[in-house]
């Protein structure tokens, strides 16, 4: 059984203060039953006040991003280790905005994971192809080929516990959602990638987010699929309303 994950990523959006008020106004209103775990990404000079404010709620917090080793002379990176001694749960990574404009590889985003995993966090990897990719009918091996080489060398235990986010690239602050049935077949290609690597246990373990264009008006129909264990998403989940809707949409 797969507890559903909604993890907001807010990209470089919100300060300090705005990440406060936000979670002040959210807090009272997150799943208490465990049945669906809350989660919101934030630029790292926010984690500080999601974390203070968090105090006392079952909300998790990750970090947008992290750099693959601990310490040394590395200007403006972000130390997995000091994410981990600060309180954070999840480091999204391999977001496309972050494979795009700050050109990490596959290479890159399977150091990281390693790194994460050193440390006692737990990574969200995410994946996605171009509209021109999808449009060539080459998705299916590119989504395969991003997840086959974002797992190299882990554990089974380590992919059993982590999250996968298929984000279709041309679905992101578009407004243009994949439909379920899209979202749908390409993460059951996310699983059984996993499946193929490791055995149909692991497989049946690692939950599986869609991201693109989530909102309150689609969310329960795309966390109805078989093979979708939550959602990653951007704009609607600036506003603590919806949120708040987003993270109980099983209600
Ligand atoms: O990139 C995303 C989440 O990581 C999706 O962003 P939007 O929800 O704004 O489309």
């Amino acid at each position: 059984m797969r507890t559903p994950i909604i993890a907001g990523n807010w990209k470089l959006n919100m300060n300090p203060e705005q990440t406060a008020e936000f979670v002040k106004a959210v807090k009272d209103q997150l799943p208490t039953d465990g049945s669906v775990e809350a989660v919101i990404g934030a630029p790292a000079v926010d984690l500080p006040a999601l974390l203070e404010n968090r105090a006392g709620s079952s909300l998790k917090v990750a970090a947008e991003n992290c750099y693959f080793e601990d310490e040394g002379a590395f200007t403006g990176e972000t130390s997995p280790k000091v994410l981990a001694e600060m309180g954070v749960d999840y480091v999204i990574i391999g977001h496309s905005e972050r494979r795009e404009y700050f050109h990490e590889t596959d290479e890159d985003i399977n150091k990281k994971a390693h790194a994460i995993f050193k440390n006692g966090l737990t990574p969200i990897i995410c994946c996605g192809e171009t509209l021109e990719t999808r449009e060539a009918g080459k998705y299916q091996e590119w989504v395969e080929g991003q997840v086959t080489a974002a797992l190299k060398d882990l554990t089974a235990d380590q992919v059993a516990s982590l999250v996968i986010a298929y984000e279709p690239i041309w679905a992101i602050g578009t407004g243009k959602t994949a439909s379920s049935d899209q979202a749908e077949e390409v993460c059951g290609i996310v699983r059984q990638t996993v499946a193929k690597l490791y055995d149909q246990t692991v497989a049946d373990k690692v939950r599986i987010q869609y991201g693109g264009s989530v909102k309150p008006a689609n969310v329960a129909e795309l966390m109805g699929k078989e093979n979708i264990d939550g959602g990653l998403v951007g704009g609607a989940s600036l506003v603590p309303e919806s949120y708040v809707q987003l993270v109980n949409f099983n209600k």
